[in-house]
């Protein structure tokens, strides 16, 4: 027996009455052995007429839409054919004892399985008494007086058959009733959201499972409580006016997104879906669906985070900075106060970034942000808009002396030493204020002259912080008016080389050129390379253009000895950024190939600055160099920190005294005893000294007395046009 035929006999028993209720029932229809011995006596000629009856009896069925669809299927309709035909016989056998009584059990059970409604059940024992009439009283036409006791013993019959029917049909609907209620409370206590049951007024009437673990009560604990006790803030009023709109019968349902607060305290979201239950009687009550959408609600959050932070610093970023600022701007409008905006960029942060790795810069950024963001209010913002670039905005500012105290407080904290990757570094940061409504009367001015003075703060030695003033937008209108100029000055041929004359003390020869370069923008002045080398140096120009001047200055170099001039050296400054060139050696060597310059010949400057910023790389760069043959010097020596470990491990000629000690060399004893101490240690390492900015006899009899090797200045020559120059080396 198959799991079900099995399924449906533990039914089937389940179901059937005990013998002695069986009994009992029989007794109480008054089927008596006389009754029985009756129908026995028909039995045997009834059996004759069974196929007919049933056959009859099917007809009779199919006749109503509702069963003849039941019946379509062949299998089935002969399957039941051939129970009725038991049926039938069973009826009129005389046996009612336990068998009879399963088997009429089972039929019931079945046809109540199969859908088969009671009424139809009914109808069908009509239909055998109505057939089963005519049929007996043709039987018993020799005996008439039989007829009606056999009639009756057969409907006591059909009647016990169909109490047992009924019974089932009963008993299956309370067990289908029983088995949807157990359901109904696995599926309430085991289901994967929170479900509760609560009165219209709002107590907890049951809680499953889920939803006491996400508030954190037990369902006896909740059942004390209002679903107001643990809604936040009032939240609780929207849920009443929900709820009065269900009982009204304005709508069948709500959904919403609320908080509850758990028994822990924190509070939690959930998505709450409300329904009403037996709407409009006296047992309404509210069905509720709760889950937890915490989850969702923190990646929402998180999302949100990203759009408007940022993500190395946390900060708040230029669009939440932009939008604080707007807000500000309105607040300091209707109440008459002021915002300060301050645009803070880090002084030589590229430099860190590039000496020691991007993580280390990334963690200066870290502490610069933390720094700034400890030294403002609640209320006021700092966000970080750019690689090395912050803004603070201070929201409510009453005058700008509160704001200047505040910048030297940030400049301050700003350069106290960090320590990354075992270095001391000690950011500086410029800093440029722009005040609402003084400054601009929105964002964008407000921003942009906050810039403007950054810039100021920049050209003025860095590492201070400057008020916006109107001069400022012209300066950074002529600053860009600069940049596209010199964007097209190569392109046009407005770069020029000058030349300045290196003497040789010992002898009084030229024995170098330095090339010195010069803009002829067209129509205006010639523009000198302290204003514009810095901006070709920010923006990168300075790549092309040195690339020029070192192509432009070998070749001349060629020309003047092909010319039968003077064999001098050209001496060419190289930027820091073409000194971290990684093919500058490369380029170096292309060009002299390119045009004919002797390496013995040409001369490369570098600033001392620029090579104690990393001093390993800077040696393998020189190295390079001078394994090719070029002589090298180190520029502006005195005007930095060498350290004299490296220096010895420099390849280098020549050391150069920046003009500034040569300047004051007669009339401060600090700068003489510099010089002094330059050329002695230059000698004691074998290397030549050069001195420049020589402008006077006094200086160039104290040099010569100090044994200095070569001179540079406007005591010999100006820097002068090349062409000039042909005639200087002459002569
Ligand atoms: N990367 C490059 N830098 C360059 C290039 N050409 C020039 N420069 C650097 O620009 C700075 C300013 O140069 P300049 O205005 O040409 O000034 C030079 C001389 O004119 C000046 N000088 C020389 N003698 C005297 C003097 O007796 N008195 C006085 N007041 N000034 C004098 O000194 C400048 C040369 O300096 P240095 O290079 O340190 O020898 C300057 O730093 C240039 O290096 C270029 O092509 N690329």
């Amino acid at each position: 027996m198959n799991a079900r035929l099995v399924d449906l006999e533990l039914q089937v028993r389940a179901m059937a009455p005990s013998r002695a209720a069986a009994a009992e029932q029989l007794a109480f229809l008054e089927l008596g052995p006389d009754e029985i011995a009756l129908l026995r006596q028909v039995h045997a000629p009834l059996q004759a007429r069974q196929q007919a009856i049933v056959t009859a009896f099917y007809e009779h069925l199919q006749t109503v839409p509702a069963l003849r669809a039941m019946l379509a299927d062949p299998q089935v309709y002969a399957r039941l054919q051939s129970a009725q035909a038991e049926y039938f016989r069973a009826l009129t056998a005389g046996d009612y004892g336990a068998d009879y009584v399963l088997h009429r059990v089972r039929v019931g059970v079945v046809h109540q399985q199969i859908g088969l409604e009671p009424q139809w059940y009914i109808g069908a024992y009509r239909k055998y008494l109505s057939a089963l009439a005519p049929l007996l009283q043709a039987l018993l036409a020799d005996r008439p007086e039989l007829y009606l006791p056999t009639y009756d013993a057969l409907l006591k019959v059909v009647c016990f058959d169909m109490s047992l029917a009924l019974d089932t049909y009963m008993q299956s609907g309370r067990r289908e009733l029983r088995d949807s209620e157990e359901r109904f409370r696995a599926a309430f206590g085991q289901a994967a959201v929170g479900l509760a049951e609560l009165s219209v007024e709002g107590r907890w009437l049951r809680a499953n499972r889920k939803l006491q673990e996400i508030v954190g009560y037990s369902e006896a604990e909740l059942q004390a409580l209002n679903f107001r006790d643990i809604t936040p803030d009032h939240e609780w009023r929207a849920d009443e006016e929900a709820v009065a709109r269900l009982v009204a019968g304005e709508m069948d349902h709500y959904s919403r997104e609320k908080r509850y607060r758990r028994k822990d305290g924190h509070i939690v979201w959930v998505k709450v879906t409300v329904a009403l239950m037996h709407a409009g009687t006296r047992d309404a009550s509210v069905v509720a669906v709760v889950e937890d959408i915490a989850r969702r609600k923190q990646y929402e959050e998180e999302l949100r985070h990203l759009a408007s932070h940022d993500p190395l610093t946390g900060l708040a970023n230029r669009n939440l900075m932009l939008d604080r600022l707007s807000q500000a701007i309105a607040f300091a409008h209707r109440a008459g106060r002021h915002v300060a905006v301050m645009f803070i960029d880090l002084d030589r942060f590229k430099n860190i970034n590039d000496s020691l790795g991007h993580d280390a810069g990334d963690q200066v950024i870290i502490e610069v942000g933390r720094r700034l963001a400890r030294n403002i209010r609640e209320g006021d913002t700092v966000a970080r808009v750019g690689g090395d670039e912050f803004v603070v905005l201070l929201s409510d500012v009453a005058r700008d002396d509160e704001v200047a105290a505040l910048a030297a407080k940030m400049l301050a904290a700003l350069s106290l030493p960090i320590i990354v990757h075992g270095q001391e570094l000690a950011p500086v940061g410029s800093i440029g204020i722009s005040l609402y409504p003084r400054d601009g009367a929105d964002s964008r001015d407000l921003l942009r002259n906050a810039d403007a003075a950054m810039y100021r703060a920049k050209e003025l030695g860095r590492g201070n912080f400057q008020f916006y003033a109107e001069e400022m937008n012209a300066r950074t209108l002529d600053r860009l008016k600069l940049e596209g100029g010199l964007r097209r000055a190569l392109q046009r041929d407005e770069f020029e080389l000058y030349y300045q004359s290196q003497v040789e003390l010992s002898s009084g020869r030229i024995v170098g050129m330095e090339a010195l370069l010069r803009w002829n923008p067209p129509g205006g002045a010639v523009v000198l390379p302290g204003d514009f080398i810095p901006i070709a140096e920010e923006t990168g120009l300075i790549v092309p253009i040195g690339e020029w001047v070192l192509r432009q200055a070998c070749a001349q170099q060629v020309a003047w000895r092909e010319a039968g001039l003077r064999d001098v050296r050209v001496a060419v400054n190289l930027s820091a950024r073409q000194f971290k060139q990684q093919d500058l050696a490369r380029l170096v060597a292309q060009v002299l190939a390119e045009t004919g310059c002797r390496p013995q010949s040409l001369e490369l400057e570098i600033t001392e600055s620029v090579i104690m910023e990393r001093p390993e790389q800077a040696t393998a760069m020189l190295q390079t160099l001078s394994d090719m043959g070029v002589h090298l010097s180190i520029d502006d020596f005195g005007t930095g920190y060498s350290s004299l470990t490296y220096l010895k491990r420099f390849p280098i000629q020549t050391l150069k005294i920046d003009r500034s000690f040569v300047a004051d060399l007669i009339n401060d004893a600090d700068d003489a005893a510099i010089v002094c101490a330059v050329i002695a240690l230059a000698h004691t390492m074998g290397l030549s000294v050069i001195a420049e900015g020589v402008e006077t006899e006094a200086q160039l009899d104290y040099l010569r007395a100090q044994h200095c090797d070569q001179l540079q200045g406007y005591y010999f020559s100006r820097p002068l046009p090349a062409a000039q120059v042909a005639a200087l080396l002459a002569a």
